[in-house]
């Protein structure tokens, strides 16, 4: 079994290239961290994995077959993703917004089943919001609003789950949190990151991408390398070795060393 291939995906957004004939392999069960700068694609990437937008050139295939092959429905079902702006227009309680998850699941016109309930009572228990469940959405803070998102994806039992800067928002025990469940799922995540740290600890792999184009590949200690870090974000790093990961020390620019 394979799981999500781009295959030298291109997009065009506006007259722009912003996706320019990345090929990127997902092996199932891993977590793969998209990196680069602001505006360097990766939540273009992310939407042709999802197969909400077209490429104008290469194919994006799931177990081997065009997406739309498999069609939207079926997408659905397997692949969830969070944006990073998601909104709700509708008066919601949280479990509500967690239910939606399981459209992909369900036949029109029928009501939840018992699997549907169970598996949103698991979701909302996995990001910590069961005591949250009967709140309305829009009383939510900015982070409990990105763990419903979060449990709303869980909810629809996905085999690729793609997240678009799931720790926005969040404060730190959140973040390691969210991003160690992330982590311990057995599904397959691609996740665009702009913390190296948290990408180096939580990620099998990374890609790097900038101006559209991927420039590295591998292990976060493979990829993370300072003159890597320099060429692609125009910082100058520290990269020691952790057991396990790199660790990266940003430097400071020369000039007046503000604190805070
Ligand atoms: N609908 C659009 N029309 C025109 N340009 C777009 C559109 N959507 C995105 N872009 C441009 O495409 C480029 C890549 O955007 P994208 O959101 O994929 O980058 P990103 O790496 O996710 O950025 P960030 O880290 O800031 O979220 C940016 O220059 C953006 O302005």
């Amino acid at each position: 079994m394979t799981s999500l291939r781009t295959d030298r995906v291109v997009r065009r957004l506006a007259d722009k290239v912003v996706v320019d004939g990345v090929t990127l392999t997902l092996t199932p069960g891993e977590t793969v961290g998209l990196l680069g700068p602001n505006g360097s694609g990766k939540s273009t990437l992310l939407r042709l994995l999802a197969g909400v937008l077209a490429p104008t050139a290469g194919v994006v295939t799931l177990d081997g077959r065009p997406l739309p092959e498999v069609g939207r429905r079926a997408t659905a079902r397997r692949v969830a993703t969070v944006e990073q702006h998601a909104h709700t227009q509708t008066e919601l309680t949280v479990r509500d917004v967690v239910a939606l998850g399981r459209i992909p699941h369900r036949r029109a016109w029928t009501p939840p089943t018992a699997a549907d309930a169970e598996a949103v009572t698991a979701a909302l228990a996995r990001t910590g919001l069961t005591d949250r469940a009967a709140q309305s959405w829009h009383t939510l803070s900015g982070g409990e609003r990105q763990r419903t998102q979060i449990a709303r994806a869980l909810a629809q039992e996905p085999r690729e789950l793609l997240l678009d800067e799931p720790t926005n928002h969040l404060d730190i025990q959140h973040q390691l949190d969210l991003l160690a469940l992330v982590a311990s799922l057995p599904v397959t995540t691609v996740i665009a990151l702009h913390d190296l740290n948290l990408a180096a600890m939580y990620c099998d792999r990374l890609l790097v991408l900038r101006a559209g184009r991927a420039v590295a590949e591998g292990t976060p200690a493979e990829v993370l390398k300072p003159a890597l870090i320099e060429q692609v974000y125009g910082v100058h790093a520290e990269v020691t070795d952790d057991p396990g990961h790199p660790v990266i020390r940003f430097l400071r620019p020369a000039g007046p060393a503000g604190r805070c």
